[in-house]
């Protein structure tokens, strides 16, 4: 898979840490920054990977900045995107398989790489499940982004 990768100065080391991880399950990494310890906006890394996503340049993208909460907040704002927040290991496989999320945030601040890459690889490897009901639902949650969707 592809996959798009950005941080802000609270989540720069853990990006660095996982992204040769990534890279070691097979999967190619596009890495949006930020690269210094420098204080940034989380909002900026959000757009850039998320776009990338509803583009389809990548398959799926991650996002990490203290807490993971700002990415999350930020990534959803934009049409398309389905990101979770995720810092165990039940919660990598049930949002694949009952939400389809394509974005993934954690929080450098609350776990340690070793969950982190847990959580990636589990994450990464499990499908959506088809089911009927929560394909209804995610329909309902894309209503939801067409109805507050303001419209030029
Ligand atoms: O949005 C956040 C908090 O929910 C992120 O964790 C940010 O990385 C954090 O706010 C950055 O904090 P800082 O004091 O500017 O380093």
């Amino acid at each position: 898979m592809k996959i798009a990768i950005g941080a802000d100065h609270a989540g720069v080391r853990l990006k660095d840490e996982l992204i040769s991880f990534i890279e070691s399950l097979g999967h190619q990494v596009s890495d949006l920054g930020c690269n210094c310890s420098d204080s940034v906006d989380y909002p900026d890394y959000a757009i850039a990977v998320c776009e990338q996503v509803v583009a389809e340049d990548v398959d799926k993208g991650i996002l990490i900045c203290g807490t993971g909460i700002g990415m999350t907040i930020a990534a959803n704002k934009i049409p398309g995107i389905r990101c979770a927040l995720v810092h165990d290991l039940f919660s990598a496989k049930a949002t694949r398989e009952h939400n389809d999320t394509n974005v993934l945030a954690l929080g450098e601040r609350v776990i340690g790489p070793g969950v982190a890459q847990e959580i990636i690889r589990i994450w990464l490897e499990t499908d959506f499940s088809q089911g009927e009901r929560h394909q209804n639902r995610i329909n309902k949650v894309k209503a939801l982004e067409e109805k507050y969707t303001i419209h030029p």
